[in-house]
């Protein structure tokens, strides 16, 4: 059979969009709460009689308080891609604000109407008041800026094709009836509707085997929206224009005829504008193929971009990855391959970059030479709860370290890169990979956790878990110590710098911190207020990526009073107090990157294959050895040996309970 490629995306247009030159049409913001949703989530009946939109508008009614706010605030209008800044500012001093049981409502009086707005096309933006709410007031000003975007990436992601004409966007979930799309893919398309960043024109479809009508996907849908908007203003309002915009078709993965089906349905929708379409594969791993063949074959874009996210797993080792790749290849090309690893999207993993690149203080010390030793540590509270027939076939290794922590790792180790362009940062990133010794079995820890019994309760042992198999030996828990043989990171003159990648499963909570030990001040003046340990002197800056993000460094400070005592304190900054804006799910920013052909926070085919060249000898040796990992109790630290093995390169590990 003759392999079609997907269609490749046109970018190229001659002249800015119309709509780009005016000020983008104003729209009613709320503004954000920093503290959580406590509405429970929306139920609706399952019933063919009741409309879903009507039950959801009933079921928004919030109590409103009165709370008083004054604040600029900045938003990007639906129609204008990211990187590109009509910084609007919208002074909310006028605004009326209300505030319900969780919920900070706000009618936002735009800027143009009460004094001059920013042209729309500038490139320097605005600076924005920003009044924190709640959980210790700041009053600050800000200065959002923007990097300059390619003209042809404004065009593309405006919603404009070649001729002017306004295009589409059709968003098909594949594998909409799956946990993945009730969780996270559904609520982050809202949450994107709701913000105004979704495309003018734009459908969502979702497709699985399931048979379901649009009324009952809706139905799914709307009651898994149970995102950070739905306390928000006009929240039921949104959220029925958005469920009129979901529709579904039932059909199999591999089956061209249905994904024809499928294209003549969406074809329905773009009513013959330019159409983009993006696929999120949001299924199993053994089936990835059969879908993006069909998918490539029968419903790829005929005029527009076609893309298509993939999620993981890629593979179980150098191999099976190598076979995905080249599999997806036959019918994609590389850039339209967008394979998604969530934490990059997560806040504080974006502002890393942010963090090192543009303070003067941190990349000067940014090498072995100040810094001993860096720590990513994760931890869940929760442990396999029904999904342990994928997560056994993977384990930690796989499912968190190879991919997660090592993108994190790639982020903070790479050099500079030439610009914030998605391929020298992905060049920088595949440049550290592959400066790294491959794992081996001696740096790891690995362990599992055992049924333990607390206060008279029995806690299960992971094999306890009817999903996994009995006398598994798949970890549950990990630590290693890893090393990069380049310039920058290389052992030197006392001993070497390392990073540490810890998971634990099932620990007392969940947490994803990245942990910087610097190094001992040599001769410090004030050693002896220190003791013995030197250690507790030890600088060290911490990013708190999850939950409750922060980022705060630790310092010697004189207690203050008559006598020397010393003491270590934080500089913090703790995002709930300083920032008054929630932040998005790592979703959310990565649907959009995708939808406006952002690479940056995807990766690369090599990136994924200089990270399996790291893990595949360990992975096979420790399963081939059928190494017996480390029980260590449910609920606890974790296996003793990932202290022998902190001791053994002199580190200590990092703070386990909560800080400030
Ligand atoms: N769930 C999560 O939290 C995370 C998931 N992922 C990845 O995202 C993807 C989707 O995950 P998730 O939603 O949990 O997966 P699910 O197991 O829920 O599967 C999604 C859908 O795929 C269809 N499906 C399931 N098994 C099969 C099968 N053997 N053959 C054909 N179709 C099948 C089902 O739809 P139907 O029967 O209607 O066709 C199902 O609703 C996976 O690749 C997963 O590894 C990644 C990170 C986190
Ligand atoms: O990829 C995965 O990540 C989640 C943890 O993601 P988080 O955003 O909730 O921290 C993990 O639970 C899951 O096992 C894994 O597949």
């Amino acid at each position: 059979m003759q392999i079609t490629k997907l269609r490749k995306e046109e970018n190229i247009l001659s002249e800015i969009p119309k709509g780009l030159t005016n000020t983008p049409s104003m729209q009613s913001k709320s503004l954000s709460s920093s503290f959580k949703p406590t509405k429970p989530p929306l139920s609706l009946s399952h019933s063919h009689s009741q409309s879903p939109m009507a039950a959801i508008a009933a079921s928004n009614a919030v109590v409103s308080k009165s709370t008083r706010l004054s604040s600029n605030y900045s938003f990007r209008p639906s129609s204008a891609p990211r990187n590109f800044h009509p910084w609007t500012s919208i002074s909310l001093a006028n605004s009326k604000i209300s505030s319900g049981s969780g919920c900070v409502r706000a009618q936002v009086t735009p800027l143009e109407q009460t004094s001059a707005a920013a042209p729309a096309q500038s490139v320097e933006a605005p600076a924005v008041n920003v009044f924190g709410t709640s959980r210790g007031a700041v009053s600050t000003t800000v200065s959002p800026v923007e990097n300059k975007t390619p003209l042809s990436k404004l065009k593309e992601t405006a919603g404009f094709d070649g001729s002017g004409n306004e295009s589409t966007v059709s968003i098909t979930v594949v594998g909409a009836s799956g946990d993945l799309a009730k969780k996270k893919i559904f609520p982050a398309l809202f949450a994107l509707f709701y913000e105004g960043f979704l495309p003018k024109h734009f459908t969502v479809y979702g497709y699985a085997r399931s048979k379901m009508t649009d009324a009952e996907l809706r139905i799914m849908v709307s009651k898994t929206l149970t995102c950070r908007i739905d306390q928000r203003e006009n929240c039921g309002e949104k959220m029925e224009q958005f469920l009129g915009r979901c529709f579904y078709h039932s059909g199999q993965y591999d089956s061209e005829k249905n994904f024809a089906e499928l294209d003549k349905k969406l074809k329905e929708h773009e009513v013959g504008r330019v159409s983009n379409r993006l696929f999120y594969l949001s299924i199993p791993p053994n089936i990835f193929i059969d879908a993006v063949k069909c998918a490539s074959l029968s419903a790829s874009s005929g005029n527009g971009w076609t893309r298509v996210i993939v999620e993981k797993p890629f593979g179980r080792d150098s191999e099976s990855s190598a076979a995905l790749t080249k599999a997806l290849k036959q019918y994609l090309e590389e850039d339209q391959i967008f394979r998604i690893d969530h934490y990059l999207g997560k806040e504080l993993v974006e502002n890393l970059s942010v963090l090192r690149f543009s303070n003067l203080i941190f990349e000067p010390l940014w090498s072995r030479q100040y810094i001993r030793n860096v720590q990513l540590i994760f931890s869940e509270d929760f442990g396999t709860e029904g999904r342990g027939g994928y997560f056994d076939n993977y384990g930690i290794i796989r499912d968190i370290m190879q991919n997660h922590l090592l993108q994190i790792l790639a982020l903070f180790a790479m050099e500079t890169p030439v610009s914030l362009d998605a391929e020298d940062i992905r060049n920088e990133k595949v440049k550290v990979l592959r400066s790294m010794r491959p794992v081996k079995l001696d740096d790891v820890v690995v362990g599992q956790y055992k049924s333990h019994t607390r206060g008279g309760i029995n806690y299960p042992s992971y094999t306890d878990d009817e999903t996994v198999p009995k006398g598994s030996l798949t970890p549950t828990f990990a630590a290693a110590a890893l090393f990069i043989d380049n310039a920058r990171w290389d052992g030197f003159l006392i001993d070497n710098s390392y990073f540490l990648l810890i998971f634990n499963f099932l620990f007392i909570f969940s947490r994803a911190e990245i942990r910087v030990q610097f190094r001992h001040v040599p001769g410090n003046l004030y050693n002896r207020n220190f003791g013995t340990d030197l250690d507790r002197a030890t600088n060290e800056l911490v990013i708190r990526v999850q939950p409750d993000e922060a980022i705060y460094l630790k310092i010697n400070n004189k207690v203050p009073g008559l006598g020397m005592k010393l003491d270590r304190s934080n500089l913090n900054l703790h995002y709930a107090a300083r920032y008054s804006k929630e932040i998005p799910d790592a979703y959310e920013r990565l649907l959009l990157d995708a939808i406006e052909g952002e690479r940056r926070l995807f990766i690369r085919s090599d990136e994924l294959d200089a990270a399996w060249s790291l893990f595949t000898p360990f992975l096979k040796e420790l399963e081939e050895k059928k190494i017996i990992p480390e029980y260590y109790p449910y609920g606890s630290r974790g296996p003793v040996g990932a202290h022998y093995l902190a001791a053994r390169y002199k580190v200590r590990w990092g703070d386990v309970g909560h800080e400030q």
